[in-house]
């Protein structure tokens, strides 16, 4: 990733730093009588710098938002889902998107997933790349620290707020 950005093959590998965090959300979505009134997961971009997802392969329900259109996410047996996260969109200077998606309940069957969230040192600072800073495209996110990010993670998903709308410039 760090070599599609035209930056060192390392750069984002130092980002992490010696105290990088993962975490792991088990989600468990019982069937739902009515799956049109209510979210398994309310729409959300990842906080982490990368995200690898097991999901489910027997029911799908993962969504994601392209142009305004919820698409639904192909379900392929024996596979990870690679997510990119909010961190990466703020070191690359938004050229990576974490994508905005959700979970849709079912009425008839039960669905598990594994998420595994990896990010960087909470007592550290990220910002945009400098390398991919210039006059024609200005730093579209300010610094911000790491843990003071995900602290509002919780807050903006059960608002329906975007927490990496709080750091663009
Ligand atoms: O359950 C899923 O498929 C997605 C889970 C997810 O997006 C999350 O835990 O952030
Ligand atoms: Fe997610």
């Amino acid at each position: 990733m760090a070599r599609l950005l035209g930056l060192d093959d390392d750069y984002i590998m130092d980002q992490f730093g010696e105290k990088a965090d993962t975490y792991a959300r088990f989600s468990y979505y019982p069937e739902c009588p009515r799956p049109e009134l209510v979210f398994g997961l309310k729409p959300h971009s990842d906080g982490s710098v990368l995200t690898v997802l097991m999901v489910d392969d027997t029911i799908g329900g993962l969504q994601i938002l392209r142009d305004g259109v919820w698409f639904d996410v192909p379900i392929v047996p024996h596979t990870l889902l690679i997510n990119i996260g909010d961190q990466t969109e703020i070191m690359s200077n938004g050229i990576f998107k974490g994508p905005v998606h959700r979970v849709v309940t079912n009425a008839e069957k039960e669905r598990l997933s594994l998420a595994l969230f990896y990010s960087v040192d909470p007592e550290r600072e990220i910002e945009p790349a400098t390398q991919l800073v210039d006059e024609k495209r200005p730093a579209l996110y300010r610094k911000v620290k790491v843990k003071d990010y995900i602290a509002g993670l919780y807050e903006h998903v059960s608002q329906g707020t975007m927490v990496i709308d709080t750091v663009k410039i």
